[in-house]
């Protein structure tokens, strides 16, 4: 009725436009009314020279840069990433980590998981969803390639009309990555050599691509000047410009090849909000602690003197890592000059070798009251994965159940669609150990230790518990904190423990009330973290400890589920191994 004078425009074009306008209402009043909308890109990736932390090096760029581009996407929007590979000798893989790629699972970014690497010179498309909004990231994916400064964040914002369960002024985003001199295939080759050679601690951290390495502690101090530079603009420090009584959200995530790390802002509280893209019952922190691959968002007001400028720093916990100097930015409060230092020293940071407060942060985290995603009551399948490190043929590995992954040169996706069922081992890999038998807290010698490239089948819309048990290396009185990272899916957090698995008694202790979604999640020193999940998304997903030489080493598993649902695989993750046959352009 509302529109019945319709009919008294005399002309068509009018009706049209009319027409149009009424259709924008109906959809307005259905709350459908901003389509989902395709975003572009075109990256191309390259080895340039840059010194992120004064220091030159190769790095790996996208479009010029390290980190790369920030996606910023909203939910429900399709991201096209035309990738070319500009290498000239190395091929490359991005993952989206984060994304599930529901639908879409060739195009996780998994070399020899989901992909055949992308050969230098060809130009890789990658299409998929971001179906829900938070904060995420993409990086290489391909042997150690990731820490050669391959990542990038990205930054789904809710549909419009909806809003977050917090409030702030301005949004920004900080990656923090740590930083070593070497290339990656020199660890990479120390780390597969006869004796083993360990990367060791890094050189360097960085603050959103800046860090400051002391040109002076260099041991062969280069001839020439420019190599190692403390006045390269490559390497001024993050400055973060902070308009005195605003609240910033501020985005925070790591990627670091090795370190875990706690990120301060002197002097300011900060309220965490929400983690993996997951909202946080909000919990109060001074220092945040953040493992590779883990994302957060936390509310920083700035609150303080604005006479004054403030420290951001970035330190190692979890190892002694006494030579790498602190990540350090700058807090400006505006209008002061942005280079002016902080008046004060940077803030010391938390003992290395405290898990306390490291425990504490991982229990404090739970899901935010209205937007709790309650998980199963029970599982049908409960793995227990207990981390050693071992000796395999003399090469140091680490296992999961004494297996040790091996990448093979076929994607599983493909072998297992396509039934090549010669590619990989077909013998599943151990559902658990022998928990009676083995003490956690000692070096064990570890010798039925095997490598395998066996896959988990887990049933298509199960519930699947998976206990990470960590336990001692090879050194004494040693036990590392590793981050797991479940592509393709987010799982529960059930909790956290000390000491050995209880079977029995441990699960009664489960949070089943208000447990956080995320992708990664820590396993402490000597401890145990119960995850629960279902295996609702057609494909083969990679679980792996996200530190980068870890993962090279073999601390990793493949789950596969639902194969006979996933669509038909595009032939442009086909050509390497078994599946040369099986390209059809
Ligand atoms: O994988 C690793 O190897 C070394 C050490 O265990 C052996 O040198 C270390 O600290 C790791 O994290």
């Amino acid at each position: 009725m509302l529109f019945s004078n319709m009919v008294l425009i005399p002309k068509c074009k009018s009706r049209v436009i009319l027409f149009l306008w009424l259709l924008g209402i109906i959809a307005l009043l259905n709350g459908s009314a901003v389509e989902a909308r395709i975003r572009r890109y075109k990256w191309e990736v390259k080895y340039e020279y840059k010194s992120p932390d004064c220091l030159q090096k190769l790095v790996i760029t996208i479009n010029g840069g390290t980190p790369g581009p920030t996606i910023t996407a909203q939910q429900n929007d399709t991201i096209i990433v035309e990738l070319t590979n500009g290498l000239l000798t190395e091929n490359v893989a991005i993952h989206w980590h984060g994304i599930r790629q529901i639908g879409t699972p060739w195009f996780d970014g998994t070399e020899g998981v989901t992909q055949c690497p992308i050969l230098p010179g060809t130009t890789f498309k990658y299409q998929f969803v971001v179906d829900r909004a938070g904060t995420y990231l993409y990086h290489a994916h391909y042997g150690m390639q990731r820490e050669a400064g391959l990542y990038g964040s990205i930054i789904v914002g809710l549909p419009d009309g909806k809003s977050e369960p917090f409030t702030y002024d301005y949004d920004r985003n900080i990656i923090l990555n740590d930083w070593y001199h070497k290339s990656t295939y020199e660890q990479a080759a120390g780390l597969s050599a006869i004796p083993f050679q360990w990367v060791k601690e890094p050189q360097s951290l960085l603050i959103h691509g800046r860090g400051k390495f002391n040109c002076s502690t260099l041991t062969t101090p280069s001839l020439d000047a420019g190599i190692c530079n403390a006045t390269n603009p490559d390497c001024e420090p993050f400055r973060l410009i902070a308009v005195p009584g605003k609240t910033y959200r501020l985005r925070i995530s790591s990627l670091t090849a090795l370190s875990a790390l706690s990120f301060q802002i002197e002097g300011h509280n900060m309220t965490v909000v929400e983690a993996d893209g997951h909202y946080v019952e909000p919990f109060v922190v001074q220092n945040l602690f953040l493992y590779s691959g883990e994302t957060y968002s936390v509310l920083v007001k700035a609150d303080q003197d604005p006479t004054r400028n403030y420290w951001i720093t970035s330190n190692i916990v979890g190892r002694s890592a006494p030579n790498t100097p602190p990540g350090l930015g700058v807090f400006v409060y505006y209008p002061n000059h942005p280079r002016r230092s902080p008046p004060t020293t940077p803030p010391p940071p938390p003992l290395w070798n405290n898990t306390d407060p490291r425990l504490a942060q991982s229990h404090a985290i739970k899901a935010r009251q209205g937007y709790i995603h309650t998980p199963p009551s029970r599982s049908d399948r409960v793995i227990v994965f207990l981390n050693t490190q071992n000796t395999i043929n003399g090469n140091v590995r680490w296992s999961v159940n004494n297996v040790s992954f091996a990448l093979p040169h076929t994607p599983y996706l493909i072998a297992l669609k396509e039934n090549l069922t010669h590619v990989f081992d077909q013998t599943p890999p151990p559902d658990g150990y022998d928990f009676q038998n083995y003490d956690i807290r000692i070096v064990q010698e570890n010798t039925n230790a095997t490598s395998s490239n066996g896959v988990y089948r887990l049933n298509f819309n199960s519930t699947v518990d998976i206990i990470l048990q960590n336990a001692n290396s090879m050194s004494p009185d040693t036990s590392e904190t590793h981050p797991w990272h479940l592509h393709g899916h987010d799982f529960w957090v059930l909790g956290y423990g000390e000491g050995k698995f209880d079977v029995f008694n441990d699960p009664k202790k489960y949070n089943l009330v208000n447990p956080i979604m995320k992708n990664t999640v820590p396993v402490h020193p000597y401890g145990w973290t119960a995850l629960r999940f279902r295996a609702d998304n057609p494909g083969a997903w990679a679980f792996h400890c996200h530190i980068e030489s870890h993962f090279y080493m073999g601390m990793g598993v493949v789950f596969a589920e639902g194969i006979d649902k996933v669509g038909k695989l595009p032939s442009s993750v086909m050509g390497c191994g078994e599946t040369q046959g099986l390209y059809r352009p």
